[in-house]
């Protein structure tokens, strides 16, 4: 990133992976901005950790291009590299190592090699430092993840299902651990998880992913204040309401753009009042998603 630079810290344009026949993302477009955090959401499949593996350059694009701070994500210089931080779903590998010896060991791989992590993301892991890694348990193991990635304060944090072998204790914790990083001015997250009521809690903004493509990408003021259940047939919604999907079993339409404006010229249409409801981010994401 160059000196002064003040665009998106993700930038994916037209993005495309495919893995010989199969098409894993088709045309992902979207950007994230300093400050925001991204919850990624999809079922199964849906292409998030091809996305992931995308932008950290793990993977590279079949079509499109990915940038992180500007840069080429498989290009990154090692001083942006080093201003990133990632939590994968699992973690592998360094058994034989104590969970001291790795933190100082793998600091050593940055351009600039950080200090010893803050004492506030230690004392949330709670780890043993003379533990060896192999002996951990898979949450514990994941919260060294977590120390391993935020270790060095890194602008972007790139989280994939990072809280599933938490206990419910630690994954609060972290949620508000994820919300205090972010606070620091600036910093942005993209955290795919499916424990979609930490997302809402957490999260700015929320991008839906099926079959390799972005369905819905929302901030979340918007979806809390605009997205609702509408019981109406789909032809009778104003023409600034769109709808986003079908409740299968009672046939109510799930709606963007809702507002006193559109209550008023449904209960025209239809004489009268529609019965209208406020979504919560899971059922509208297995509706849409479906
Ligand atoms: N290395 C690979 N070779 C072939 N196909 C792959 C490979 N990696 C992923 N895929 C396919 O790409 C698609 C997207 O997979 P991906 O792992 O990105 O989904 P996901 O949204 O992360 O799923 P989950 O929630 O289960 O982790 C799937 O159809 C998957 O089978």
């Amino acid at each position: 990133m160059s000196e002064g630079y003040a665009g998106p810290f993700i930038a994916a344009e037209a993005l495309g992976k495919q893995f010989g026949t199969r098409i894993a993302l088709a045309d992902v477009t979207f950007t994230v901005g300093p400050g925001e955090i991204v919850g990624l959401l999809g079922p199964n499949g849906a292409g998030k950790t091809t996305l992931i593996g995308c932008l950290l350059g793990f993977l590279l694009p079949s079509a499109g291009s990915i940038r992180l701070f500007g840069e080429t994500a498989a290009e990154l210089s090692p001083a942006l590299r080093g201003r990133t931080g990632f939590v994968p779903q699992t973690m592998s590998g360094f058994g034989w190592f104590r969970v001291g010896e790795l933190i100082t060991y793998l600091g050593k791989f940055y351009a600039q090699e950080p200090g010893a992590p803050p004492p506030w993301l230690l004392d949330w892991a709670g780890l043993d430092p003379k533990a060896r890694v192999k002996s951990l348990s898979g949450g514990q193991k994941q919260r060294l993840a977590i120390v391993l990635a935020m270790r060095h304060a890194p602008d972007l944090l790139i989280l994939d299902e990072p809280v599933a072998s938490l206990d419910p204790q630690a994954r609060r914790d972290f949620m508000a651990l994820l919300t205090r990083f972010c606070a620091q001015e600036g910093r942005s997250v993209l955290i795919s998880s499916h424990i979609l009521s930490d997302l809402e809690k957490i999260a700015t903004r929320a991008i839906f992913m099926r079959h390799g493509s972005i369905i819905h990408d929302t901030p979340m003021a918007r979806f809390r204040t605009s997205a609702r259940w509408v019981a109406a047939p789909r032809d009778a919604l104003p023409q600034h309401v769109s709808c986003l999907a079908e409740d299968r079993d009672t046939g109510a339409l799930l709606v963007d753009g809702w507002d006193e404006a559109s209550a008023a010229a449904l209960a025209a249409t239809l004489g009268a009042a529609p019965d209208v409801r406020i979504p919560d981010l899971e059922t509208a994401f297995l509706e849409m998603t479906r």
